[in-house]
Formats: C-alpha cells, structure tokens, sequence
C-alpha cells in the first residue's frame, strides 16, 4: 500500500499496479474503499500467480515422470514445450472452475437461466470429454496439439485453462513462460521418473492439488 500510495497522482509509470491504482479511481467499487480495492487486487494477482503456475509444474513433473518417452522427447526438443504444457493443463487444469453470474435471464441452449443466478463452468469436464477430445482423451498426448487446440479439440471454447472472455487470466501469457523455462532447465539437468511411493490423488477445490505431493526420483544428468 505504500508504493501504491506514493504513486498516486503519478503518471510516469505504465503497469500493473498503476492500473489498479486508476481502476480504483474509475472503476465501480461497490462496497469498498480505494485502499480496499488496490489491496485486494494485489492480493488476487499475487495468489492468482503463485499457486496455479506451481501446481502446473507439479503435475506437468508427475506426467512426464510417468511417461519417460514424452519426457524424452521434450529433452531432445522434438517435442515443443508449448504442446506439454497444453496438455498438462488440458488433464490437470490447476484452477477448476470458471464462475459467472447471469446479469439477465439468459437461454444457453436448452437451459433457460434466470438473472442473477451463478455458474460453474467446470473446466475437468470439458478437457476430458471424450465427444470432444476423441477416445484418448484421459491419455497423456502432447501431439494431439500439434495443429493447435482447433486441430485438438472439436470446439476451441472447450480448452478454456485460462478462462476466457472480459475475465481470462491475466497472467495467462507469464505463466507459460515461466513453465517453458522450468521444464527447459529441469529437463536439461535430471531425468525423473515417478517413486514407488507416489499415491494418485487429485484433489480440488478451486484449485487442483495432488492429495500426497508428487514423489520423483531424480537423477543429474
Ligand atoms: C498455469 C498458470 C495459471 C492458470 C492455470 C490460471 C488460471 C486462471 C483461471 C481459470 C482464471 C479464471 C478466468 C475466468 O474466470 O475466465 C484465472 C484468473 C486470474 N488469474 Fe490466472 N492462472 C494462471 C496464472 C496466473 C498468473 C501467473 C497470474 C498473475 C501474475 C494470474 C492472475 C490471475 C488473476 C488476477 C485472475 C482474476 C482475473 C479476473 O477476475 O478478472 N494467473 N486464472
């Protein structure tokens, strides 16, 4: 709240804070003060990118731990990180749910939906519904990204890891570059593969965690 304080009146600086700090001055706060408002969207971008960024690379080391071909693979840069991490986040979308609210009584195809009504958009599903994805859709296939999520998937709005309209993550574009770089650095430097003593247990709420941690064994290569 200081740096944001300092700044106010300030038009040198063009980033994220600054646009927080205008939000609050031009945005419609509702119940909450100026401060309130700066404070909370701090608070939401630093755990909006913490926790789903590290939970990607947890589960993108226990599905290449499991599959030493793809692992393979992606050290030798046949495989483009890009299509691993597409579908690290198709089987194992860190954040589960997109919620809206319906500002008016909407018809979504045969539902019709009363004003003010929430939804859950539940993103497991769509990724793993095979009339979407094909017969394969619960395999681990970084290839079937080859031609994109178009070529992937038979309706684009069903790969949806980020969310999507006016409310997409805006971290989207830092997050998959962050998880490049990890996977790079981890694949030139170990081979991992999955203990004997990992126990399979997703978990979720808003978020997708595996129960018991991920379990490697790792060796320098
Ligand atoms: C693999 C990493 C990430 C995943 C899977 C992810 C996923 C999501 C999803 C599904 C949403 C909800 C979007 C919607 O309702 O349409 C969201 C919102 C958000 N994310 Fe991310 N995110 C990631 C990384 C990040 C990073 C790195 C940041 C910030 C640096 C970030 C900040 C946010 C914020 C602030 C929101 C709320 C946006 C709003 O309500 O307008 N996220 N994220």
């Amino acid at each position: 709240m200081e740096i944001a304080k300092e700044r106010t009146g300030s038009i040198s600086h063009q980033d994220l804070l600054q646009a927080i700090i205008e939000g609050s001055k031009n945005g419609e706060l509702g119940t909450l003060t100026e401060d309130e408002f700066i404070g909370d969207n701090c608070k939401n971008m630093f755990l909006g990118g913490y926790l789903p960024p590290a939970l990607a690379a947890v589960w993108g080391l226990m599905l290449l731990a499991s599959h030493p071909e793809w692992q393979d693979r992606a050290r030798s840069e046949v495989l483009e990180l890009k299509m691993v991490i597409q579908e690290v986040l198709r089987l194992y979308p860190a954040v589960t749910l997109a919620t809206r609210e319906a500002m008016q009584d909407v018809k979504l195809g045969d539902l019709q939906v009363p004003k003010g009504m929430g939804i859950w958009i539940w993103l497991l599903s769509l990724h793993r519904d095979p009339e979407l994805w094909g017969p394969d859709a619960d395999t681990f296939n970084p290839e079937r990204f080859i031609n994109g999520v178009t070529g992937a998937c038979k309706s684009s709005q069903a790969y949806i890891p980020f969310g999507l309209g006016a409310r997409v993550c805006p971290g989207q574009n830092l997050a998959v570059i962050e998880l490049k770089v990890f996977f790079a650095v981890i694949l030139s430097k170990f081979k991992f593969t999955i203990s004997p003593n990992y126990q399979h247990s997703p978990t979720y709420g808003l978020l997708l965690e595996p129960e018991h941690g991920v379990n490697l064994l790792i060796q320098k290569i």
